[in-house]
């Protein structure tokens, strides 16, 4: 069967992995990316920025300073902005998403918030006399926005922080003050150096009386000088893990007035004469966050395939130890201990992708009903999005960094892409909410399934298993191999697990209650169990989501796809053992069934690896990885990229000359 990546000239051990390939890759692609319409746009924006002198890096970033780095990304940003139409339908979010990927990369560049955050919160929350005004001239790029909500003392907890927007009737205006230093805003993306505005998460206060965290279209920067106006202190936080081309900022503003139109009232109110109107649900004035949280799932699902994708031809084309005495060095990908390594970061990137499509569908279903003036899709979505955010970072990052280790050596270089790749992602598990905080989210929601599941009341979609009677014994391993039915033993242990594990911490805060803790104080006692409950109940989701989209494929990739979620599934149920072992719902040797079975799918799975990370069909810019390269040839490439090192643009340094060569000298000397 085809795999559409073969060239002349590849590595020799890369074609042959290629040609084992059971299935089309093209046709697993365009299932990746929605339609065979998609992946040729993609391919067609690839080759154009591969070919465009405007999009070339003479020196890669990673020898350049973040000034030079800045500098070479806001080129870019220009010439993305300038020349969008000849790449790609400017229109089309995937297309936009994919054309700056390839032209500009993963590190940061001057409108990532503006696209990612500024403009969906003000199509999100603003109203029309705003968005008429503002929306037109930032979607033409004549202003600049960041999203200012974080502050230095204030991220997770929204309602402290200190901000404030204070009404005055007389004037019908906001006053918008920082109060302390500890309410500066700090970190907002592009806030320091590239935006002239910003949407402003406040305090609202009229009459003397807090009402809470309300958001404020606020004009940062003159228009013409860019200068910040007066009253206004921002600028650039300094180096950080990485993100190093994002000028994440701080912001004081001392007492700002804004007329009233820029509160972001779409949703909560303010009449001219200071009289407050709530939202239909309190928490819409968050939708930007939620918006956030579902979208980046795709990112963060992308960012797995990139480490997998390196990781995977690295290990095919690297030759090092012997299996058996007297036969040549193996290929590294045939040790089971590198395949137990990979093959589950590769399952894990398809699971989350797959789960990022149920979560748009649910998303835009939640949008519709918002506008229909119906919000009660809001709570189980921001439950899961909560869930999921915080699972997906999680997992994603550890196995970028098992993707690392798995290339040994030449995996701690920047050559491979990987340590930079991994700063930037884990990021995720810190922003849009701080992952033991978000996954609370979940479980609070988990809470109230439990209630209403004993009750009898309807269940909603995620939690809808709750309602389901458990058999009360796993079916794992009794199955006779039948794969569908196999499959199907394995997610019913996996919600039985995120069930009973729900009931219980749901059961020890009641005890810690009784015992005459307030229920606050007694979920601090219980935080852990009810994270680890929202944990599996969200990996649960996903499981639900890759199986669903397995099922459904084309004949023609469902094989191999089926292979992949038989891998995903074993994995998982592994990885929870003791949830399913704890209440006897499993048994030892149930559990030594699935490892078998798993080791079983990694020798399955060998002949397909290298095909199924090709069908992310993430080019070489993508990649940027000098050992995930799709030819394959990496020593060769290796020392090339070495060449450049700033450091050996001379033969002897300065500092050498300066310090070491007369320290050397000087020892001679005295013997
Ligand atoms: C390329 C890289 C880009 C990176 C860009 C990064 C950007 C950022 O990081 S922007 C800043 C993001 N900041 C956060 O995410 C802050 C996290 N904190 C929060 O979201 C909130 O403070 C909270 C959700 C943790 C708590 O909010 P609070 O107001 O205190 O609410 P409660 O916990 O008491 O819950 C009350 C009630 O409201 C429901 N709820 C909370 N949030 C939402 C929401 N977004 N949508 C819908 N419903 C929400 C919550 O479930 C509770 O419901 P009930 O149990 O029914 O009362
Ligand atoms: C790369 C990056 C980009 C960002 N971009 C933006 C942006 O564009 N705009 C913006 O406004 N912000 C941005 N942020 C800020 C980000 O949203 C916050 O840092 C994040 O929400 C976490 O909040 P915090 O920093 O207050 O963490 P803290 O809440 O101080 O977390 C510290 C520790 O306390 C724990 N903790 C806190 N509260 C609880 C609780 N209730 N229960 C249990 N444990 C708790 C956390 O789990 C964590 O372990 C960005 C941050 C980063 C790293």
């Amino acid at each position: 069967m085809p795999n559409r990546c073969i060239k002349e000239g590849d590595n020799p051990d890369l074609t042959k992995e290629r040609k084992t390939c059971t299935f089309d890759t093209d046709e697993l692609t365009a299932n990746l990316y929605g339609s065979r319409n998609n992946m040729e746009r993609r391919r067609e924006i690839t080759k154009k920025i591969s070919a465009d002198p405007d999009f070339a890096d003479p020196i890669p970033h990673d020898f350049l300073s973040r000034e030079k780095c800045i500098e070479a990304t806001a080129k870019k940003t220009k010439a993305v902005v300038q020349r969008g139409s000849e790449f790609c339908d400017v229109t089309n979010y995937y297309e936009m998403l994919h054309l700056i990927n390839e032209a500009i990369g993963i590190g940061g560049y001057p409108l990532a918030l503006h696209y990612g955050m500024f403009l969906p919160a003000l199509e999100g929350q603003a109203e029309k006399e705003l968005t008429d005004d503002i929306i037109p001239r930032a979607k033409n790029l004549e202003v600049i926005g960041a999203y200012a909500q974080t502050e230095m003392g204030h991220g997770t907890n929204l309602r402290e922080l200190e901000t404030t927007a204070t009404y005055d009737k007389a004037t019908q205006e906001f006053i918008i003050n920082t109060p302390t230093r500890s309410a500066m805003k700090w970190w907002p993306g592009n806030l320091g150096k590239m935006s002239n505005y910003a949407v402003v998460t406040c305090q609202l206060f009229i009459d003397g009386r807090k009402i809470g965290p309300h958001n404020f279209l606020v004009q940062l920067r003159c228009e013409k000088t860019h200068e910040p106006l007066p009253g206004i202190i921002v600028g650039d936080i300094g180096p950080k893990m990485a993100f190093d081309t994002n000028d994440n900022g701080f912001l004081a503003l001392d007492n700002i007035r804004v007329p009233r139109k820029n509160m972001l009232m779409k949703h909560a109110k303010v009449s001219p004469d200071g009289v407050y109107t709530p939202p239909m649900h309190a928490k819409l004035n968050y939708g930007t966050m939620v918006y956030v949280r579902a979208h980046m799932l795709y990112a963060h699902g992308q960012f797995l395939a990139t480490a997998a994708i390196v990781a995977t031809r690295y290990s095919a084309v690297r030759r090092q130890g012997r299996i058996e005495h007297g036969v040549p060095e193996v290929q590294i990908l045939d040790y089971q201990t590198q395949q137990h390594r990979i093959f589950p970061q590769i399952a894990r990137a398809y699971a989350i992708i797959f789960t990022y499509m149920d979560i748009k569908d649910q998303y835009d279903a939640m949008i519709k009903g918002i506008a229909e003036g119906q919000t009660d899709l809001l709570p189980d979505l921001h439950a899961i999005t909560s869930g999921l955010k915080s699972v997906v970072t999680h997992m994603a990052g550890l196995g970028i960094e098992q993707c690392r280790m798995a290339c040994g050596g030449h995996g701690y270089s920047d050559a491979s892409g990987l340590p930079k790749l991994y700063g930037v992602q884990i990021g995720g598990c810190t922003y849009e909410g701080e992952n033991m905080v978000m996954l609370q989210q979940t479980a609070r929601y988990l809470m109230k399934a439990v209630a209403s599941a004993l009750q009898g009341k309807p269940l909603s979609h995620s939690v809808a298993y709750f309602g389901k009677k458990s058999s009360g014994k796993s079916r794992i391993g009794k199955e006779g191999g039948d794969i569908a039915r196999e499959h199907e033993a394995m997610l019913e242990a996996l919600e039985h697990a995120a069930c009973r594990l729900s009931v219980e911490a749901s059961q020890m805060w009641e005890k810690r209650g009784r015992g005459g803790e307030t229920k606050e104080r007694a979920w601090n006692g219980v935080t852990v169990e009810m994270n680890r409950a929202a944990r599996v109940h969200t990996r649960v989701f996903m499981a639900r989501s890759f199986h669903r989209r397995v099922t459904s494929s084309p004949p023609s990739i469902r094989p191999v796809l089926t292979d992949l979620l038989s891998l995903y599934l074993h994995y998982e149920c592994v990885d929870m053992a003791h949830h399913l072992l704890e209440d006897g719902f499993c048994s030892g040797e149930q559990i030594r069934y699935l490892k078998s079975r798993l080791y079983e799918d990694l020798t399955t799975l060998r002949p397909n690896a290298v095909s199924l990370v090709d069908s992310f069909d993430q080019s070489d810019r993508e990649l940027n990885s000098v050992l995930g390269r799709r030819d394959g040839n990496v020593y060769e490439a290796l020392y090339q990229w070495a060449r450049k090192s700033e450091l050996n643009y001379t033969d002897v340094l300065p500092a050498v000359q300066k310090y070491v060569m007369p320290m050397m000298e000087e020892n001679r000397s005295k013997l």
